[in-house]
């Protein structure tokens, strides 16, 4: 044994010696949390006996009555503290539990300025300190942590909630901790060395995605940290972490703000709810519970229950015409939300769109008595303070209405037919006693009046009297003088039809994706309504595929909080066209001093050879630099007749079992990837189709049509079907690339016929043919 060797041994058992140590008082703090949390069980138990007791004993006199409802809040201030306690212990026990499997992953020593002594600490999922309030693990969102993420040896500053701080780091060291040993540990110099992450990279892929905590790479720990802007943007190539690191993001938030933000004040629009389910262990593996997870479909769909919202575009169903996706780029624009803006604010003068409100069939607010009371309010009053006031003078005058209303026939005859078990319903009691009958008369007319009215008051109250879809159609009207139409390569008449089919649509209950927003937008302006104060924190993740209108209106829903924007603008499968603009037109919606773009360059998911092969699909692209784990080169194998691919596919999938890789087909429809799942049905291989998201993904080899495959990995990849007549427009480009970037080891492309134009252009030495 050389001397180096000898003492790398005893290095590690001087730190397997502390781990034991940590190990055994985590038992006893876990023995101390489980007896508290039993004790404060008791308490409750028998403060809510003893509070029973009490409680009943002094319902007897009036006189005790203010002592009671005194001792009942001192009672319940009891309890819930005894709970709070409770939830605390809880709490400790469950990061204790955590901590129990692997303590700590990382250790620091550093130099403090002005302090005598070298200091150590080490690094894990959550806090841990003894008795004496000594910490021995520091959770990795702590401020001292961040040098671990941040910095090589030497001086390294760091951020603290009171400034920035510089120590000089004189070790960093990692681990490999499992059923408490370690594995290997390794020192490094630099940030976090390759070989860890060559280690973690190199596992298999799973159904659901892994934290990163103990790997998280400098550029993305900035992402993570950041408590500064307003807007964060991130740029990211595909693989390269954005979505690891934007839920350990979540998880350094609710840490830092601890008190002041719960995790129901962040939300996280997914591109899908196959993705949602892909992430949702993520944050509780950390300790912390998830966000809210939506969809931008299901953000704007909870909002229009009874229409149907189409997207022609979507799931590259059918092809748009230029015509279409002209007048598709003219709704999406930043010109578009401002159009709406302006136009909202001339309603205030004129053109703002009534219904009658109707009572019993019969128009009982008049359009035009509505159109009056709102515009009766003088200049000071705007869109939602007039529309406030409109309602509040609307509820006085329904109120006027009870008693004229009460004297009308149809109420003298809804009394007369009321049957026993009706009269019983509207009593106040049982059999009430009335001075007349006339008194019996008016106190059920009134009754019934007042029930009947309800409808009118609740519609109201849920601006019932607002034609909204002769209001969107009227300002689609006026767009041709809001926007230069030209521009975009739109005519008035191609214009005016459009129009029209909106109209056609509206009847058939009908709205396309690209009116949607809009359309809910001027809605909300008209009655100030909607927006959501509480939420501190919105995520969007692929942002690529949203439209600048769509990332507007979700900044107008979201007025308090602050943005977290993720995409690859290599990605755009949906939106194509407007991607490469949507940086700089959604940059415009914020303050730019609060602004910050951060690229992420490296990519971790795939092999060295598929990363590189995949970066050669785009052109003009974003930059991307690959991560240097070895692999086998793409392979791509053309045939000129379905069966030859069949047969091919079959022993693909069978070669990837054997290696133990999970595979995903990736076809370009659903169409497609039903076939394909019929045939390997015939063929007696077990494979899950994944038709929706809101399926589940399953263990063992998935097939899925392309437009549900964002965000996702598999260890291998087939894509099938890369033929020139499946993908040849230019603006499939990305497409292509999101297939063949969601593989982590292996890619095999099978193409029938001829290879698609968008991966011929790829140099030969990036891949085999066979
Ligand atoms: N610092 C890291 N340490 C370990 N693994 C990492 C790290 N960063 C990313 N990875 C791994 O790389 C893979 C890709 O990460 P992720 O899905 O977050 O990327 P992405 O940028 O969102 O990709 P895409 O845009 O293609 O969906 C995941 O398996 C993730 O665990």
């Amino acid at each position: 044994m050389t001397k180096n060797e000898k003492f790398i041994r005893q290095t590690q058992a001087a730190e397997q010696r502390h781990l034991d140590e940590v190990i055994t008082k985590i038992g006893r703090a876990q023995t101390k949390a489980r007896q508290s949390i039993d004790q404060a069980k008791n308490d409750t138990q028998s403060l809510n006996r003893q509070f029973n007791e009490e409680v009943h004993l002094s319902y007897g006199s009036d006189t005790t009555n203010l002592e009671t409802a005194l001792s009942i809040r001192q009672q319940q201030q009891m309890l819930q503290e005894r709970e709070n306690s409770w939830q605390q212990s809880a709490r400790q026990l469950n990061t204790l539990k955590r901590l129990a499997k692997t303590p700590y992953f990382a250790r620091l020593d550093f130099h403090e300025h002005g302090e005598p002594r070298r200091e150590t600490i080490y690094i894990g999922l959550g806090s841990f300190s003894d008795e004496h309030d000594h910490f021995l693990i520091y959770d990795w969102r702590a401020p001292i942590s961040s040098i671990y993420y941040d910095g090589k040896l030497g001086q390294v500053s760091y951020q603290t909630p009171d400034g920035e701080q510089t120590v000089n780091v004189l070790l960093k060291r990692q681990f490999l901790i499992k059923g408490g040993a370690i594995e290997s540990m390794f020192d490094t110099t630099e940030t976090i060395g390759d070989q860890m992450l060559l280690e973690v990279l190199g596992e298999k892929s799973s159904t659901q995605m892994k934290s990163i905590v103990t790997t998280i790479q400098q550029e993305q720990n900035k992402i993570i940290r950041n408590v500064a802007a307003d807007l964060l943007f991130v740029q990211g190539a595909a693989g390269s972490g954005k979505t690891s690191a934007i839920l350990q993001r979540v998880a350094f938030l609710l840490y830092r703000y601890r008190g002041k933000l719960t995790a129901s004040q962040v939300i996280m629009f997914s591109p899908n709810q196959l993705f949602n389910d892909y992430i949702e262990n993520v944050l509780p593996e950390l300790g912390e519970q998830n966000m809210v997870q939506m969809t931008y479909a299901q953000f704007i769909g909870r909002r229009l229950p009874k229409m149907t919202i189409t997207d022609p575009a979507a799931n590259f169903e059918v092809a748009q015409t230029t015509t279409a996706k002209a007048i598709s780029r003219v709704k999406t624009d930043l010109r578009f939300f401002k159009a709406v803006g302006i136009y909202a604010r001339h309603l205030e003068k004129q053109d703002m769109r009534f219904k009658d409100l109707k009572f019993r069939g019969k128009p009982y607010f008049s359009k035009e008595k509505m159109a009056e009371i709102y515009y009766s309010f003088n200049e000071n009053y705007h869109l939602a303070n007039r529309m406030d006031a409109t309602q509040e003078r609307l509820i006085q005058l329904l109120n006027n209405k009870v008693e004229p209303e009460i004297r009308k026939n149809w109420v003298a005859k809804a009394v007369e037919n009321l049957s026993d078990e009706q009269l019983q319903s509207l009593y106040a009691k049982a059999d009430q006693e009335f001075a007349s009958s006339d008194a019996e008369f008016k106190y059920l007319a009134r009754k019934i009046v007042t029930k009947e009215l309800q409808t009118v008051n609740r519609g109201i109250r849920r601006f019932r009297f607002i034609n909204s879809r002769a209001q969107y159609l009227h300002f689609l009207q006026q767009v041709p003088y809001l926007i230069d139409l030209a521009s975009f390569g739109v005519t008035k008449e191609d214009w005016n039809q459009e129009v029209a089919q909106v109209q056609a649509d509206f009847r058939d209950k009908r709205l396309r994706l690209d009116d949607v927003s809009p359309y809910l937008y001027l809605f909300d302006l008209i009655t100030g309504k909607q927006v959501d104060r509480n939420i501190k924190f919105v995520f969007i993740d692929e942002i690529q595929d949203y439209t600048p209108f769509q990332a507007a209106y979700l900044q107008a829903s979201f007025p308090k909080a602050r943005f977290t924007m993720l995409g690859d603008l290599n990605q755009a499968i949906f939106t194509h066209a407007t991607s490469s603009s949507l940086l700089s037109q959604v940059q415009k919606l914020f303050d730019p001093e609060k602004t910050e773009v951060v690229q992420l360059t490296r990519s971790y998911r795939s092999t060295k050879p598929i990363t590189e092969y995949t970066r050669a699909l785009l052109r003009n692209g974003q930059k991307i630099d690959t991560f240097d784990r070895a692999g086998d080169l793409p392979n791509i194998a053309i045939r000129a007749d379905e069966a030859a691919l069949h047969e091919l596919l079959l022993r693909t999938l069978q070669e990837n079992d054997q290696r133990q890789l999970t595979t995903a087909i990736i076809a370009k429809t659903k169409q497609e990837s039903q076939d394909l799942a019929q045939f390997l049905k015939t063929a007696g291989y077990h494979a899950t189709l994944i038709r929706s998201e809101n399926q589940r993904l399953a263990a063992g080899t998935i097939i899925v049509p392309a437009y549900l495959a964002k965000g996702l990995e598999f260890d291998a990849v087939v894509m099938w079907n890369a033929s020139a007549t499946r993908y040849h427009d230019e603006d499939e480009r990305q497409l292509v690339y999101t297939i063949a970037s969601r593989a982590m080891h292996r890619l095999t492309i099978l193409a029938q016929d001829e290879l698609s134009p968008l991966l011929s252009a790829v140099p030969a030495t990036l891949y085999t043919v066979e």
